[in-house]
């Protein structure tokens, strides 16, 4: 089969807003090259739309409000307006993106749609992502996946992480050989474990930047702690951090993932703001390099992605627990900023073409299935 060309959108767990981006791929490869088809960057032209500080706040609301979810459809409280809201945002973000880059919708095959993860209970066979494939699909006049962790949950997987089988393709195209780990991070972190004989393993690893962003939300009214500075400049409190790291969550064996709402910011109520961020930052870090205990063979190397990678203090912290070379993905001509959006567009082509989107390794489903749901405009 030839290229099919795929829109990917995610809207992560930092809840800041929808990042966009194109691939080409058969459902296996990637098509990679700068230049190819007019595009400048290796893989294809991404996009973002930020979420106002209002919109945020509809975020916001709408996990609080998601608690009082039993069944995956249920939508109490705020969530209409957030599920409405969010399948708006992504549809102009979409326009705007094919108005940039002179692209109709009939140039793409289709858009891989994560939505907004508003609670996420594996163990009740609960997660919950808002957003309206079809709407979507309708407005754009593009087929849309959508409902991709849905299946998986339902089949007694973690629903998450998502990305492996991207992370492995990825590795191909790029010729890497293991034992190396993808770390993502973002709101919450998540690591690929890829072994020299190409085994994947992957897992949440524990929280990214959220409890950072909303320590500096609430001391600072910031968005986040840029570059790392502020917690550069405390001290982590040892005994916070080596009873937050007692969690039973670390001693778990993978898979297993993570609701972003698990672990709060409150925990350092007591610090001042440079302690707090420099504890938090710390408890990423280590709780990272816990995820060693569960490696079959220890990365020599890590490539670093998601918004995280751009927190130098977390990088730092990342290099001495790891002790293995550490690279940005920006670096290798990879995307730290659009690695999971492109991801959601190779995901939504491998289920369009029914192929198998999480793995035993992955998401401890009992074997590998497909996943998604296809709505036609
Ligand atoms: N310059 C920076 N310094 C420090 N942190 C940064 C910087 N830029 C981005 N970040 C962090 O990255 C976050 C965004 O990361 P990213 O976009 O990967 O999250 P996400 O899409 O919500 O991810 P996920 O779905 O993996 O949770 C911000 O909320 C912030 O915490
Ligand atoms: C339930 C949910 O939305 N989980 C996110 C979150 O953010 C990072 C980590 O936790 C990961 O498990 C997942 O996202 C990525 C895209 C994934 O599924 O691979």
């Amino acid at each position: 089969m030839g290229w099919t060309r795929a829109i990917g959108l995610m809207s992560g767990t930092s809840l800041d807003g929808v990042d966009i981006a194109l691939i080409e791929t058969d459902g296996e490869a990637i098509r990679v090259g700068k230049g190819h088809n007019n595009f400048l960057e290796p893989l294809g032209p991404t996009g973002y739309r930020g979420y106002s500080d209002d919109e945020k706040a509809l975020l916001r609301a709408a996990t609080r409000d998601a608690e009082a979810v039993v069944l995956p459809g249920d939508r109490p409280g705020r969530l209409p307006e957030a599920e409405a809201f969010v399948t708006q945002a992504h549809a102009e973000a979409v326009e705007r993106f094919l108005a940039e880059n002179g692209l109709k919708p009939s140039d793409i095959d289709v858009i891989g749609f994560h939505g907004q993860t508003v609670i996420h209970r594996p163990d009740q066979r609960l997660s919950v992502q808002v957003g309206d494939g079809q709407a979507l699909a309708a407005r754009l006049g593009i087929p849309v996946v959508s409902d991709l962790r849905r299946a998986d949950i339902e089949a007694g997987g973690q629903g998450a992480p998502l990305v492996p089988v991207f992370h492995k393709a990825l590795a191909e195209a790029s010729g890497f050989a293991g034992p190396f780990g993808i770390l993502n991070i973002g709101g919450v972190a998540n690591a690929t474990l890829i072994d020299s004989k190409g085994g994947v393993i992957a897992f949440d690893t524990g929280p990214g930047n959220a409890l950072i962003d909303e320590w500096m939300q609430e001391r600072e009214g910031k968005n986040l702690d840029d570059g790392g500075r502020t917690a550069a400049r405390g001290r982590a409190d040892e005994p916070l951090l080596a009873w937050l790291l007692m969690h039973p969550f670390f001693f778990r064996k993978p898979p297993k993932s993570l609701d972003r709402n698990w672990f709060s910011h409150k925990l350092a109520g007591q610090l001042s703001t440079e302690d707090g961020a420099a504890t938090l930052t710390a408890f990423t870090a280590r709780a990272v390099a816990r995820a060693l205990d569960h490696a079959p063979e220890i990365p020599t190397r890590w490539i670093v992605a998601g918004g995280g990678a751009r927190n130098g203090e977390l990088v730092r912290l990342l290099t001495y627990h790891l002790r293995a070379e550490i690279t940005t993905a920006d670096a290798i001509g990879w995307s730290s900023a659009y690695l999971e959006a492109q991801a959601f567009a190779y995901l939504a082509v491998r289920s369009m073409l029914g192929l198998p989107i999480t793995f035993p390794a992955t998401t401890g489903v009992r074997e590998p299935i497909t996943g998604g749901v296809l709505a036609r405009p």
